[in-house]
């Protein structure tokens, strides 16, 4: 969905999975030619075969596999971009062909509606050019940042997992709101509206977190006491420590699958 909002012509992409069925939900919703393994075992290496851009999409463990299968379809300057987690440029060079550029994202959800970030990070052979190509695909519906590898754990503790945060506050509102005898409905609808409220006003231009929260903190009142609160029962921590778990996982993903 992002990569179409963001101008990828639908008749330009194959996209590929294991299920049929699926495939053809998939083919109605985007117009865009969608194949499956079940039917077809090459699937993945016609539609790799003299693409500009193969997009890897497959849990991370599977990464690695489909690189080896894909390789003997690819033309050398076919772009490889990745989104998994946690698997390394160099594990993915290892099973393509010798100087075939790679490009490793960890883009987010956001995306699909027009308000995503990828971080991106150039494998050894990859040119301006073609991080180039990789921006144009994403830019549309987001923004592209270039980092260097060893911070796309970092990216993906912020931003990738990022949207999961947003949707456990809005979740655990809820829940509040519904112990303080909100009907349960109600209170799932003002948490939601109110998450999706404040992603907009963070999206106007030049705005400021800090600067938002203050202006919704009165002096001594009702907002203050809960932020106080949070703060007190070390919300702060409890942020930082999740978001450091989250690239953790990203480093053992590494040592699991992205070692041979
Ligand atoms: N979900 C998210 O917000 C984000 C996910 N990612 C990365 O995206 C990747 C996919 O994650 P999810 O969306 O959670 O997984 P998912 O399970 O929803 O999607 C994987 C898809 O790949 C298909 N598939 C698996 N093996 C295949 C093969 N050999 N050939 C063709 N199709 C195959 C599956 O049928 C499935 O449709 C992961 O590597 C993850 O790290 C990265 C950033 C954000
Ligand atoms: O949870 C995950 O591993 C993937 C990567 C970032 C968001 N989803």
């Amino acid at each position: 969905a992002g990569l179409l909002a963001a101008g990828t012509a639908p008749e330009s992409v194959c996209a590929t999975g294991h299920s049929a069925a699926n495939a053809r939900r998939q083919e109605e919703r985007f117009r865009v030619t969608v194949t499956a393994t079940e039917v077809d075992p090459e699937a993945n290496r016609n539609a790799a075969a003299g693409a500009d851009v193969v997009l890897l999409g497959v849990k991370p463990k599977d990464i690695l596999a489909l690189c080896r299968e894909v390789a003997g379809a690819l033309r050398p300057g076919t772009v490889v971009v990745s989104v998994a987690a946690g698997i390394p440029l160099a594990a993915m060079e290892r099973h393509l062909p010798a100087e075939q550029p790679v490009v490793r994202t960890m883009p987010n959800t956001p995306l699909t509606v027009g308000r995503g970030v990828v971080g991106m990070a150039a494998g050894s052979a990859v040119t301006e050019e073609h991080l180039d190509t990789v921006t144009r695909l994403f830019a549309g519906s987001g923004t592209v940042h270039r980092v260097a590898e060893e911070q796309i754990d970092a990216v993906a503790a912020v931003s990738g997992s990022g949207p999961a945060y947003a949707f456990l506050l809005a979740e655990l509102m809820a829940a509040g709101g519904e112990r303080m005898g909100l009907d349960a409905d109600l209170a799932a609808e003002l948490a939601r509206d109110t998450v999706a409220g404040a992603g907009r006003m963070l999206a106007e231009p030049g705005t400021d977190a800090a600067a938002l929260r203050k202006a919704v903190t009165s002096p001594n009142g009702t907002t203050e006491a809960a932020v106080d609160s949070f703060l007190a029962a070390d919300l702060a921590g409890i942020i930082a420590r999740g978001m450091q778990a989250s690239a953790d996982r990203g480093r053992a993903i590494s040592e699991e699958y992205g070692g041979s």
